[in-house]
């Protein structure tokens, strides 16, 4: 794992959007993993800005995300279907076969997991991943103690979790109860992971991960198994990190 120290949130959208659009200008047909809540909403408004001055062409890209809400239709202003309408299948003006998202409407949400491990499987597996950090550890919707050789499927979402993502509803009651999402073994099989944490929330989940034993309590520790993991992470959030944890991850 190697870390990326930056200033502040501003500073490590910059710098992830060039990185995902290095990877793109390299690898025109690239797939990249996806991710939706706060995290990476900078990002993709940075993403917006290289493609808007010619920088990078993603018309080749193929992208998967990491989740979506169980039970929720589509057009749900709260879905992650609609998040990525907004945020970044328009922006960049995707076209719909090249995006996928897990159908969290889906009658039979097993067939669904399993279609959409068939699909990743199909494209050749994801080049580059983003993710978040979840303030317990989880990364896409896998809360402490999933199997880290978990594939898609069906979570019962943790109460922190539910509390967490309540800012974006207009009560914690609307937060949706499940989620599909890509398991750990699908994330870690990506072959190039980008980690992006910020602010002062994430600062246990960050130490927790950088000094932290690779356990299944703490789903992120398995990054630390993966041999091409680059965390990027601001000031707020790397607060409580010793400097010798960080020349560790820096060097
Ligand atoms: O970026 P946030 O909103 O802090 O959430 C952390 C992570 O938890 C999730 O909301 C759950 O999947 C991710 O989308 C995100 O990367």
């Amino acid at each position: 794992m190697k870390l990326i120290p930056v200033t502040d949130r501003e500073a490590l959208s910059i710098r992830a959007a060039e990185m995902v659009a290095e990877k793109v200008q390299e690898q025109p047909d690239s797939v990249l993993g996806l991710a939706t809540g706060g995290t990476p909403e900078g990002t993709y408004q940075q993403l917006k800005k290289i493609y808007d001055h010619g920088e990078a062409d993603f018309s080749r890209i193929t992208t998967f995300n990491l989740d979506e809400y169980a039970g929720m239709p589509k057009d749900h202003p709260q879905s992650y279907h609609t998040y990525m309408q907004h945020k970044v299948f328009q922006p960049l003006q995707l076209k719909p076969e090249q995006v996928h998202l897990p159908d969290g409407s889906a009658a039979d949400l097993e067939q669904e997991c399993t279609r959409y491990e068939k699909r990743i499987a199909e494209t050749g597996g994801i080049d580059m991943q983003l993710l978040g950090l979840g303030e317990n550890g989880h990364i896409g919707f896998n809360e402490p103690g999933t199997s880290f050789s978990s594939r898609t499927h069906v979570v019962q979402l943790k109460p922190s979790t539910r509390e967490a993502n309540a800012r974006y509803f207009d009560s914690i009651e609307e937060v949706p109860q499940q989620a599909v999402t890509m398991g750990i073994e699908t994330i870690t099989d990506s072959r190039a992971i980008l980690l992006l944490v910020f602010g002062r929330r994430k600062k246990e989940a960050l130490l927790r991960l950088l000094e932290g034993e690779v356990d299944e309590g703490f789903p992120a520790s398995v990054l630390k198994k993966h041999s091409n993991v680059t965390v990027i992470a601001d000031e707020e959030a790397l607060t409580d990190v010793s400097a010798e944890v960080m020349r560790h991850f820096t060097g």
